[in-house]
């Protein structure tokens, strides 16, 4: 959808801001690009644009050589935000919102209506929202706005230029989930700029990291965070890539353990003989189909005295995420809960439990698949002591 070939830009006054670029961003793609101050991010996506033009090189947009391209007739196809919003202080956040539709010559009514959609989709209330001027909005919310108007006139292809630089990092962290849950339904090509490698990690499907002026690796977070291609990348993505691709590491069914398995209707006696037998502090508690219903523990089975069955004593599970999940998101339940184990579902489905050993295995694993290019499931390790 985006393709860069061999694109290099030198301003007048000399200074080589990129040289050599070519990359390629497929159709509903979102790709980061990072890197330190001044490496040449935000002339790369003003060239798309062209609110810059490349000094040697081409830039192609759905196959359509952007020189080739009316710049108006060419933005109007490609929505725009930036850090600064750039939004009209003298004009409501309706009208701001509906700008481009109007540009584009739609009915006044139909391009507020659209503004209004739009408002709702990044979750300002236009009825409220709508009236006001810029300067009467928080930082986040004048950022929404940003992106509602970017999004109004349905663009294919967003540039997006440290589009949640101006906010604290927790409104941050809230509008890059908004974003991404957007994107989810809206599925625009994306080239989003920023500085932050956490934000580079959190968005990209994949990221471009920058040195001077040119791309040192394009690639998954998970393979840059797993397989740093150049010694700039490995300092740029810092001495936590370990830790950061844990959120960019997903749960697969092949990470679990399976546990000792209770029964509901099981009688205590039978489950505490069991336990015993397999030297089990614990068991989960399972229905038919199944679904979890909780854990029980082996010393609550035994001080039952025989009395009753699984069910009575079955506790909630409290520490459990759904397959798919970052392992991330398994080690913080297992801190917040202080739980040695999370238990993993599939809807209410139980599909096994991840320990810490699973988890640094399932890491391990994964760096090991992405360095040679294979799946996850390919990759084993005797034990992760051997390892
Ligand atoms: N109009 C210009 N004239 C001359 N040099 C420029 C111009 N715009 C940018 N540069 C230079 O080109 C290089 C790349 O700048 P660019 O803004 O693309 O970097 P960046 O990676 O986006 O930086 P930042 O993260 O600080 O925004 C820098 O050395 C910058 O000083």
């Amino acid at each position: 959808m985006i393709r860069f070939e061999q694109v290099a830009k030198v301003y007048p006054d000399g200074t080589t801001a990129v040289d050599d670029l070519s990359f390629e961003v497929a159709e509903g793609e979102l790709v980061t690009l990072v890197g330190p101050s001044g490496c040449g991010k935000t002339t790369t996506m003003l060239m798309v644009n062209r609110l810059t033009e490349p000094t040697s090189g081409r830039v192609l947009v759905g196959g359509e050589d952007v020189a080739q391209t009316d710049p108006v007739k060419l933005r109007r196809r490609i929505g725009y935000v930036i850090q600064q919003t750039g939004l009209f202080p003298h004009r409501t956040v309706l009208d701001n919102t509906a700008t481009v539709p109007v540009l584009l010559g739609w009915k006044k009514a139909r391009a507020r209506e659209r503004a209004a959609e739009l408002l709702e989709l990044v979750g300002l209330d236009p009825g409220v929202y709508g009236r006001r001027y810029p300067a009467q909005l928080s930082g986040g919310q004048r950022q929404r706005v940003g992106v509602a108007r970017a999004l109004a006139a349905d663009p294919p292809v967003l540039l997006m230029d440290e589009p949640f630089g101006a906010v604290d990092p927790v409104v941050r962290e809230r509008l890059q989930s908004e974003f991404l849950h957007l994107q989810a339904t809206v599925r625009k090509t994306v080239l989003l700029v920023t500085h932050d490698i956490e934000e580079a990690v959190r968005m990209g499907d994949r990221m471009a990291v920058y040195g001077q002026g040119h791309i040192e690796q394009f690639d998954t977070p998970a393979a840059v965070l797993g397989a740093p291609a150049t010694a700039a990348v490995a300092r740029f993505v810092g001495a936590d890539r370990g830790l950061k691709r844990l959120s960019v590491t997903a749960i697969e069914p092949d990470d679990l353990e399976e546990p000792p398995v209770a029964r509901p209707a099981e009688p205590t006696a039978v489950a505490s003989r069991r336990l015993r037998e397999e030297d089990a502090r614990w068991a989960v508690v399972l229905g038919e189909d199944g679904d979890l219903r909780g854990w029980v523990s082996a010393d609550d089975l035994a001080r039952a005295g025989g009395e009753g069955v699984v069910g009575d004593l079955a506790r909630r599970m409290e520490a459990w995420v759904p397959v798919g999940a970052p392992l991330k998101q398994a080690f913080g339940e297992m801190l917040q809960h202080d739980a040695g184990w999370v238990a993993v579902l599939d809807g209410s489905r139980f599909l096994g439990v991840l320990t810490p050993s699973k988890l640094h295995e399932a890491l391990r694993r994964s760096v090991d698949a992405d360095a040679r290019g294979v799946g996850r499931g390919e990759v084993s390790f005797d034990s992760v002591a051997d390892a």
